[in-house]
């Protein structure tokens, strides 16, 4: 069995499924079956889940680099000492442009039902250091957002330090400050911006897992009750157990009335590329919880309904491949690098599902999608 490949791709090495594919592309073979036993409890585990962060941080910059994504800011969140940053697999960039591309209609569907000024709010869980701010607050059309990341305490430092230190992303979140934190001998990881064209960004260390049941005493500071919010779990909530995941949306249903939420995370842990899917993690000491109880999509749409939202929709990565990208687009990114495993393209796609819903006012962008 190879060693956990602290920089594998978030999205599962799929080649394992027929042997491996190494070289000068970044193919890597991991463990296969019978790996996905080893454990690591409390804040080992908790490090390896921060570290999901940097494989997505890896899988963005890729797909920026070969031109799938363009994303100036993706570079500054990966450090490649020794040599260029790793590239994906073909498959791997593919999804990861679908999935951002799918995940954009959504969120510019939400931002564009009002008009730029009107106050709305997004809250990204997990957040890590994705790069979607910098996009967002990059645009003119921003002044009443109120942009909420929350993220362990480790990664939130992370972030503000290479904010700080690189000049392009500290001219779009200005001002970036830590915020004085609740005791004064205390350290905070929190901080906040006031980005150059308008609106609002806070940067929350936090473990999820201390929201649930603590609605009305635990708050995040500068979070609105009262504006259209979309809650954004983009490969987040699926780190928690069912209960911790159901407490943390229940933490936001139960104080938002106009809510909206975007999840994206695997599905079908149980046919034979799911079963292998699972093992990779499980190598890698990476558990998810929610996976065992969401399987498939219907579950997802079950999930959020009782969760309150009267409006539920889903699309896997291969519906938004096959139905949200234009014919044009597709050509491009095909002449990319080319495509020889359509098959485990698929496979791989129909494996990922992206599930979407609202209750309340605010949300006409998105029931157009
Ligand atoms: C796979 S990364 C995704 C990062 C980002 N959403 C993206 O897609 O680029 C998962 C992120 O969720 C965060 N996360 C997982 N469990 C968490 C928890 N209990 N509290 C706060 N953050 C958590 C991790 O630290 C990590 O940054």
């Amino acid at each position: 069995m190879n060693p956990p490949d602290k920089s594998a791709p978030s999205i599962p090495n799929l080649l394992s499924l027929r042997g491996s594919r190494g070289g000068a592309r970044g193919g890597r073979s991991r463990g296969g079956s019978g790996a996905g036993t080893s454990r690591r409890t409390g804040q080992g585990h908790d490090a390896v889940i921060q570290g999901t962060d940097t494989d997505a941080a890896v899988s963005r910059l890729s797909a920026v680099d070969l031109g799938y994504l363009h994303d100036p800011c993706a570079q500054f969140f990966v450090q490649s000492p020794n040599g260029p940053p790793p590239r994906r697999l073909p498959i791997i960039n593919r999804g990861t442009y679908t999935r951002t591309s799918g995940l954009d209609r959504l969120i510019d569907a939400f931002l564009s039902t009002l008009d730029a000024e009107s106050p709305k709010q997004i809250v990204a869980l997990g957040a890590g250091t994705d790069t979607r701010p910098f996009r967002i607050f990059s645009q003119q059309n921003c002044h009443g957002l109120i942009y909420h990341e929350i993220d362990f305490e480790v990664v939130c430092s992370k972030k503000l330090r290479i904010v700080k230190g690189v000049p392009l992303l500290s001219r779009v979140l200005s001002d970036a400050s830590v915020v004085p934190p609740a005791e004064p001998e205390e350290a905070s990881s929190s901080w906040t911006s006031q980005p150059s064209n308008g609106g609002l960004f806070y940067c929350h260390g936090l473990d999820l897992r201390k929201l649930p049941g603590n609605e009305g005493s635990l708050t995040l500071p500068g979070l609105r009750t009262d504006v259209p919010t979309l809650l954004l779990s983009e490969c987040c909530l699926c780190y928690l157990s069912p209960q911790e995941a159901n407490g943390v949306i229940s933490f936001f249903t139960t104080q938002i009335p106009s809510l909206a939420t975007i999840i994206y995370e695997p599905i079908r842990p149980n046919d034979p590329f799911g079963q292998v899917m699972v093992s990779n993690l499980a190598a890698r000491h990476i558990r998810m919880p929610t996976l065992d109880v969401y399987k498939e999509a219907k579950d997802q749409v079950d999930r959020l309904s009782k969760a309150g939202f009267e409006v539920v929709k889903h699309m896997t990565v291969e519906d938004i491949w096959n139905s949200w990208v234009a014919q044009e687009e597709k050509e491009r990114v095909d002449s990319l690098e080319g495509l020889d495993e359509v098959e485990e393209w698929q496979l791989l796609a129909a494996h990922y599902i992206i599930v979407w819903g609202y209750r309340g006012d605010g949300f006409s962008g998105l029931a157009e999608e």
